[in-house]
């Protein structure tokens, strides 16, 4: 049976428990439920700590589990990503006191607060910088205030905790982080590539969308273009021999620009229609 690590709380533990019912497995109803055994499945999920679930993937005892980017570098542990999940993006910056910092150089010698603390020790020691690292649990940004450190290294959503805490964001990204399926390199426990297809089939149904449309005969060329799909849109005959129908997957994102597009080179009818599930 396939073991796999969830996130118990926080910010991934949600849509990752969203995303696992999306792809047909069995999830938890109780959120203080420790262990489920989807036997239909044959796969085991284990509720951990987000900042653990690395240390379990690394260390061997669970195959595979979800959990962000910046967890993962932190933990420095034997384990890869297989599989970007789209959801819980976020940056690691480091900040201060408004007016204070324009650059990291400026960090030699100074207090730095942080949750992620192997994380910013490898990227203080790539750049040549020595500061003193305080590791702390959360809240980071409160820490400068209370007079524990003289800048931070914290995730940054929508910066609105930074802003509200008095701090700024200065110098370059120090991570792009987002929730990421882990994994040991090399290895490939049974069962891991049905999930994996089915986290795709996931990111598709969530990413695309169906577009249908008729269009004359000797535009297709012109209205394929536009609409590429994944392989290759599906072009069916119509009963007024001047004119096809098309059939084509089209990233969600662009959906509105490329009906008015397709309109705009003469195709009618152009319906969109929502993608529940795939297998690409
Ligand atoms: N506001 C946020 N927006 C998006 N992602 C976030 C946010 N806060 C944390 N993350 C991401 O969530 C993961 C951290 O998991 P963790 O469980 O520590 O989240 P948390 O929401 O901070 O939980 P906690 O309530 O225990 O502090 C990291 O990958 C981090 O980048
Ligand atoms: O840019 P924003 O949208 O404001 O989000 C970023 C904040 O969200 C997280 O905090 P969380 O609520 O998890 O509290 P914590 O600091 O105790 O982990 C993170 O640590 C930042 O503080
Ligand atoms: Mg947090």
């Amino acid at each position: 049976m396939l073991r796999v690590a969830v996130p118990n709380k926080g910010s991934l533990s949600e849509s990752a428990a969203a995303m696992l019912s999306e792809a047909g497995y069995r999830q938890r109803r109780d959120n203080r439920e420790l262990v489920l055994v989807d036997a239909e499945n044959e796969i085991e999920f284990f509720y951990l700590r987000p900042r653990d679930i690395a240390v379990y993937v690394g260390s061997g005892t669970l195959d595979v589990g979800i959990t962000g980017r910046d967890l993962l570098l932190d933990a420095a542990v034997d384990a890869d990503e297989l599989l970007t999940l789209g959801f819980a993006g976020s940056t690691f910056h480091f900040a201060g006191p408004v007016g204070d910092f324009t650059e990291i150089s400026q960090l030699a010698g100074k207090r730095l607060a942080t949750s992620y603390d192997g994380l910013l020790r490898n990227y203080l020691a790539e750049r040549g910088i020595e500061a003193k690292v305080v590791r702390l649990d959360g809240a980071v940004e409160s820490s400068v205030r209370l007079g524990v450190a003289d800048a931070i290294a914290d995730v940054v959503e929508t910066g609105s905790t930074m802003r509200a805490a008095g701090m700024e964001i200065f110098g370059e990204p120090i991570l792009r982080s987002e929730a990421v399926l882990i994994g040991r390199s090399g290895e490939a426990p049974a069962g891991l590539d049905v999930l994996l297809r089915r986290l795709q089939g996931v990111l598709v149904a969530r990413q695309y969308v169906m577009m249908d449309y008729d269009i004359r005969k000797d535009l297709v060329e012109q209205a394929s273009a536009l609409t590429p799909g994944l392989e290759s849109p599906t072009v069916s005959p119509l009963r007024d021999s001047e004119w096809v129908a098309v059939r084509s997957m089209v990233p969600k994102k662009d959906t509105n620009r490329v009906m008015d597009e397709l309109y705009g080179i003469g195709a009618r009818a152009i319906v969109v229609f929502s993608i529940h599930a795939a297998r690409i």
